[in-house]
């Protein structure tokens, strides 16, 4: 016990946890008065916070909402600052990302997928970054409109691409579990930059990308 790995030289005691280096962090989020609050609204339910199946929650909600909200005052364009220099001038598209974000109307989740395309000018990024960008703008109240508009300007802005489309498809639980109650409905919205906004067959073809069957993809 104790010994270095004969692999890797490491500490063979040390704890083998995975700490995703690139994870947003929210700074601003008092767990303290999440706890509190979630407590007031147990109360004002008519529940007893007290009893012992909710003696933990308040405690387990405020992490929830940490990790919720972390990216909320993180730059998630700082995933794109790291490129790599390649003479490819075609279309990259990253599809099926999946995400849970929080609907700003009623904190209640809103899921699904959404693919990002966009045509580069000199320099490609990291394909996890866009995935982590997506990530990031997501893990805030959002609506899907401006989640799907922000990845759009950051990849355009960061990358300086000359085309970016961003498709998302959600479900909406505030849609669906309550109020008027629609299971099945699904949102899409579409963010359309530079060449893929301007010409018809561009937007046509990362259409088409996007929209293949993906039954066709899995070879
Ligand atoms: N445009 C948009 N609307 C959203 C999104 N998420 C939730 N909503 C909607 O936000 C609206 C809020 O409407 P309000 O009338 O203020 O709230 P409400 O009385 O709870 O509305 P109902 O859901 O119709 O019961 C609802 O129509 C939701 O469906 C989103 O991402 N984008
Ligand atoms: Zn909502």
């Amino acid at each position: 016990m104790g010994a270095k790995d004969s692999k890797n030289g490491s500490d063979s005691t040390e704890p083998s946890i995975h700490v995703d280096r690139n994870a947003p962090h929210n700074p601003s989020v008092d767990l303290g008065r999440i706890e509190a609050a979630v407590r007031e609204i147990l109360d004002a339910v008519g529940e007893d916070p007290d009893r012992e199946g909710l003696l933990e929650t308040p405690a387990r909600v405020a992490r929830m909402y940490a990790e919720m909200f972390a990216g909320l005052k993180s730059d998630a364009g700082r995933h794109l600052s790291k490129v790599f220099t390649e003479d490819y001038d075609e279309i990259v598209l990253v599809r099926d990302i999946s995400f849970c974000s929080m609907c700003e109307h009623h904190l209640l989740p809103f899921t699904g997928k959404a693919h990002i395309a966009y045509l580069p000018s000199g320099k490609v990024v990291g394909l996890s970054k866009l995935a982590r960008v997506v990530e990031e703008v997501a893990r805030q109240p959002q609506v899907q409109e401006r989640l799907t508009q922000t990845v759009a300007d950051l990849v355009e802005d960061r990358l300086s691409a000359r085309g970016v489309a961003v498709v998302c498809e959600a479900t909406h639980s505030c849609m669906t579990m309550r109020g008027v109650r629609k299971p099945g409905s699904l949102c899409l919205t579409s963010a359309m930059r530079g060449s893929f906004r301007d010409d018809p067959k561009s937007r046509a073809e990362v259409l088409g990308l996007i929209n293949r069957d993906a039954r066709m993809m899995a070879w």
